[in-house]
């Protein structure tokens, strides 16, 4: 058997195609059921190529040669603080990004003011546009039809679905879509890490979300979360020991907060998170502790994944 140019980690790139493709939706439309049924036990890698909060890795299916990745755009509507309205810019950002974008719309709540509010902001998003009319198994066929045309005289989609995530009915159709029309090219991650997302970058991941979700702007992106320790206890909860290094002593500051409040509330987060990840109970602890320099340091960036910042 001959080897992969790239030294076996990708497969050879013919006739492969891949992309991202982000899924949005008002809450409860059913994203997370859909992207079970399209990425099934298949965990999302978790060492994000940029550190940003801009979209989220959800999960990658594989379909034939394509591979699918499909990104979270967080926060999407309802921006009432400063901060949401930020995610909120951010959010479309990620829609921009992708190669494709799927709106999934609770076909038995129709057109709600949420659904309206993204149709608008999809009007300046200038990929090509899905539609996935979900829960079918709750309403009739005629009303269904009414809806698809109400949405698509609204903003003209390249195609509409009709699926039902929960019993998997049409899931396959827009899957296949969705292979067919990602761009050409070798595939984004290696299939070894799409199987099999290390437990413990997983929980870093979780903690350094809710890090950038919580300061934002406030701190630089020079920060790193690592699991130093994870133990299974005999109740069946997992002991998890976390450290979030910084560059200085005023980031070490901004992050720990008056008394403590901000990282308990980021460590607060990230335990019901992990919780309800793992299914058991979290006892997470985070020390923060300064490391300079390792910015600088490339070896740092392999270990996470990231590439190394030319400048
Ligand atoms: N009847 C029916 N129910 C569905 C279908 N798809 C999802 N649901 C239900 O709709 C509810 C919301 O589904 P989720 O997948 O959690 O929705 P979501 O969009 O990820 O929600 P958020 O994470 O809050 O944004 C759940 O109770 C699902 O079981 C479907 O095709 N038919």
């Amino acid at each position: 058997m001959s080897e992969a140019p790239t030294g076996g980690i990708l497969k050879s790139a013919d006739g492969q195609r891949a992309g991202f493709v982000a899924l949005i939706g008002a809450p409860n439309a059913g994203k997370s059921t859909l992207l079970n049924q399209m990425v099934g036990s298949k965990v999302a890698i978790v060492t994000h190529k940029v550190q940003t909060t801009r979209s989220r890795l959800r999960g990658i299916a594989i379909e034939g040669q394509s591979q699918l990745v499909f990104v979270d755009t967080p926060g999407i509507f309802r921006p009432r603080r400063r901060l949401d309205r930020a995610m909120v810019q951010a959010a479309w950002g990620g829609a921009e990004d992708a190669d494709l974008v799927v709106l999934l719309v609770d076909a038995q709540r129709g057109l709600t003011e949420e659904v309206e509010a993204i149709l608008k902001g999809l009007q300046d998003v200038r990929r090509p546009l899905l539609l996935a009319l979900n829960k079918i198994d709750l309403i009739r066929r005629e009303e269904l039809l009414v809806l698809a045309a109400d949405i698509n005289a609204k903003v003209p989609f390249a195609e509409t679905f009709m699926i039902s995530a929960e019993k998997g009915d049409g899931v396959a159709d827009l899957r296949a879509y969705l292979a067919a029309h990602v761009p050409p090219g070798p595939w984004l991650y290696p299939e070894d890490q799409i199987a099999d997302a290390p437990m413990r970058n997983l929980a870093a991941e979780v903690t350094r979300e809710k890090l950038f979700l919580r300061l934002h702007q406030e701190l630089p992106y020079q920060l790193t979360v690592e699991t130093e320790s994870w133990k299974e206890l005999k109740d069946g909860s997992a002991r998890i020991e976390q450290v979030i290094y910084v560059q200085r002593e005023a980031h070490k500051k901004i992050l720990i907060g008056k008394q403590g409040a901000t990282l308990k509330s980021i460590g607060a987060q990230a335990r019901k998170e992990l919780e309800e990840m793992l299914e058991r109970r979290v006892h997470l602890f985070i020390f923060v502790k300064v490391r300079e320099k390792w910015g600088d340091d490339p070896e740092r960036y392999s270990q996470m994944g990231l590439d190394f910042p030319k400048e």
